[in-house]
């Protein structure tokens, strides 16, 4: 019998936006997990994020983070124990990359290793050459890695919390992205971190997640584990058929192939 509470509990938890309603989702994150949630365009997988976040509130159901209930905590008690890195982060005054990756840390009253963890913060995430500049004269790819070091900042020294990653990556050029899934995960490994990403990129999804929520038109289509199993249910996610290819170390690639209605009419 389980004694503590999973990390993240959904419980029937649906939000509103406008006159549309997402959910009724159920769904546990455990510690540690890494969880991709992927769907089309507009099915609302950022949604799901933000109402796991504590950023959007239940209008049914209800979220807990450990047990205490997301629309009961504070921001500071919920900055210690998630950290969320939203799909757009426009920073405005033109601050310097310094102090944005500072502002993961912004609730910590005493913060003796501040300036340290800041340029560790961004040495992991590919940004250390962008300390000293001002945000607002980044490029796209730049300005994803100061704000994922941001988020390294807020969870540094923080231990079985969740990171909850908007995309993170699709500013990114092929190896930039490969390489910080790498540092992500790495990061996340040593702290006990769960890790739950919204991505685009199904092949990334099946090689650096071990679990994939499938979210279609508001609702949580799938729930299951990344696998080369779990093809079909990409496939009608998607309406696109998959070429599957064994990468030759244990794990499945996909190709795009062509939408499923040419398939059946062809
Ligand atoms: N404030 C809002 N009011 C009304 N509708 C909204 C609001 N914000 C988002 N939506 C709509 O809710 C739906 C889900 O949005 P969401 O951002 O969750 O989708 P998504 O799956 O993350 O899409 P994408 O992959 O394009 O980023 C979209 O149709 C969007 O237009």
């Amino acid at each position: 019998m389980r004694t503590n509470p999973p990390l993240l509990s959904l419980i029937a938890a649906q939000t509103r936006l406008g006159r549309r309603s997402f959910g009724p989702f159920h769904l546990d994150i455990e510690a540690g997990e890494r969880v991709a949630i992927l769907g089309p365009s507009g099915a609302g997988k950022s949604t799901l994020l933000r109402l796991m976040a504590g950023e959007l509130p239940c209008s049914a159901g209800s979220a807990a983070l450990e047990g205490t209930l997301l629309a009961r905590s504070s921001l500071i008690e919920l900055s210690r124990r998630r950290a969320v890195l939203p799909q757009s982060t426009e920073v405005a005054f033109g601050l310097d990359c310094d102090l944005v990756i500072a502002l993961g840390r912004v609730a910590r009253h005493h913060d003796p290793d501040l300036a340290h963890i800041v340029r560790e913060a961004a040495m992991q995430a590919h940004a250390g050459h962008l300390l000293g500049r001002r945000c607002d004269t980044l490029s796209g790819g730049e300005k994803a890695r100061v704000q994922l070091a941001r988020i390294f900042a807020q969870m540094w020294d923080r231990e079985a919390g969740l990171i909850l990653v908007d995309e993170p990556l699709s500013a990114l050029d092929p190896g930039l992205q490969i390489d910080l899934l790498d540092k992500l995960d790495a990061f996340a490994r040593q702290r006990g971190h769960a890790v739950v990403a919204v991505l685009h990129d199904i092949n990334q999804a099946l090689q650096a997640f071990s679990r994939l929520l499938l979210v279609l038109e508001g609702a949580l289509m799938n729930d299951l584990p990344s696998h080369a199993d779990a093809v079909p249910q990409l496939e009608a996610l998607y309406g696109i058929q998959l070429q599957c290819f064994d990468d030759g170390q244990g794990s499945t690639l996909v190709l795009p192939w062509r939408a499923a209605s040419a398939v059946t009419t062809s």
